[in-house]
């Protein structure tokens, strides 16, 4: 894979652009903040409502969308994956102009021929691998999250470069940037989310609590047990993969570990994970959620509901209380 560091890129190349950031969520507040910080010029679309008036707190310049658009020549879309088709005809296809870079955090809606922009603007990705609050908060820190870049139209012969400086702008040059295409970014991302990563690790640790809290234990050692320690287990991964981790656990730990683990991701996981996967390639995992939209979202809110009703989750605010360290982080 063609990998990209600090030095091959270069602010410069958006030095005469305006970026329009169109959202100020999680990614929009993140992105464009740092984008700001290393001195591009950046302004924001929204309608009105709580993220406008965040972007005018934080020191924005703020337009309806239509108009944040027509005064600049980089539009970044940062609004909701599902919501992006209809953002994009009505305010913003109808106000880009010949020249101008479309630039998205996700493959979503070019992959899945929900938005087809014209042949004459460049059209590329910038995805940071991780949380908008992290693209944040590690920008800060001196570091940066890494990306991924991929180019569906290069109409101007720029684009690799603009994304190139855009994602320099954000700091994910600081870690690295990798490019890939439209097709892979998306389909690794939505299986990432949904088989590991949000979907598998959630219900892991909800079926380890479950069984502990069933067998008799104290809910709150089961918190402590399978999801506070969860984070402790997997910085030492995400520092030096598995063998850094069995290195610092014990050996009784690490026999359990390489014994029992594969009988709890059996054939069956491996199975379903297939099944995720090949509804991700054949657009059926895109037509569900789309059509879910439609209907206003029936599904997805009785679920969300019943996740947020869980014991796991009142027993983790009890426990989180008890420890200083969590007083003070924000939802
Ligand atoms: N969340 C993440 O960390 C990651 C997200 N991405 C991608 O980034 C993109 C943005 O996702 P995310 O940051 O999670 O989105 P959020 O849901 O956090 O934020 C969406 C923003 O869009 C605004 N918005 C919603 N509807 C409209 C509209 N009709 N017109 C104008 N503004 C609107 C919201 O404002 P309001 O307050 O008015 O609702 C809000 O500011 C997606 O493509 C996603 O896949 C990629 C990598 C990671
Ligand atoms: C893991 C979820 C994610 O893909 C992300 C933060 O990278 C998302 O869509 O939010
Ligand atoms: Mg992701
Ligand atoms: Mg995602």
């Amino acid at each position: 894979m063609q990998k990209y560091y600090e030095s091959d890129a270069k602010l410069g190349d958006l030095g005469n652009c305006r970026i329009a950031v169109i959202g100020y969520g999680s990614q929009g507040r993140g992105q464009a903040l740092n984008l700001r910080d290393s001195g591009l010029d950046v302004i924001i679309g929204l309608r009105p409502g709580k993220s406008w008036e965040k972007a005018s707190e934080d020191g924005f310049e703020v337009f309806d969308v239509a108009t944040a658009v027509d005064m600049a020549n980089v539009v970044m879309i940062l609004v909701p994956d599902e919501l992006q088709g209809d953002v994009y005809r009505a305010q913003i296809m109808p106000n880009i102009k010949e020249g101008d870079c479309v630039m998205f955090s996700h493959g979503f809606n070019i992959h899945y021929g929900q938005i087809v922009p014209p042949p004459t603007v460049d059209v590329i990705m910038v995805a940071p691998k991780g949380p908008g609050h992290m693209v944040r908060r590690v920008f800060t820190e001196g570091g940066g999250v890494p990306a991924l870049i991929a180019i569906h139209q290069d109409a101007t012969g720029k684009a690799r470069q603009i994304a190139l400086a855009y994602a320099k702008g954000i700091g994910a040059t600081r870690a690295v940037v990798l490019e890939t295409t439209f097709q892979e970014e998306t389909e690794t991302d939505l299986f990432g989310e949904q088989a590991v990563l949000c979907g598998g690790m959630t219900a892991l640790i909800q079926a380890g609590f479950e069984t502990l809290v069933d067998g008799g234990y104290a809910p709150e050692m089961a918190y402590l047990e399978v999801l506070h320690e969860c984070k402790l287990i997997i910085d030492l991964i995400h520092e030096g993969g598995f063998t850094k981790m069995r290195d610092s656990i014990s050996n009784t730990a690490e026999y359990g570990d390489l014994t029992r683990g594969p009988r709890v991701i059996g054939p069956e996981a491996y199975e379903a994970m297939e099944e995720i996967l090949t509804e991700i390639q054949n657009g059926e995992f895109a037509r569900e959620w789309l059509l879910e939209n439609q209907i206003n979202r029936p599904v997805f809110t009785a679920l969300k509901r019943q996740g947020e009703e869980l014991m796991i989750e009142s027993v983790g605010r009890e426990v989180r209380g008890l420890m200083p360290q969590f007083r003070n982080l924000s939802k």
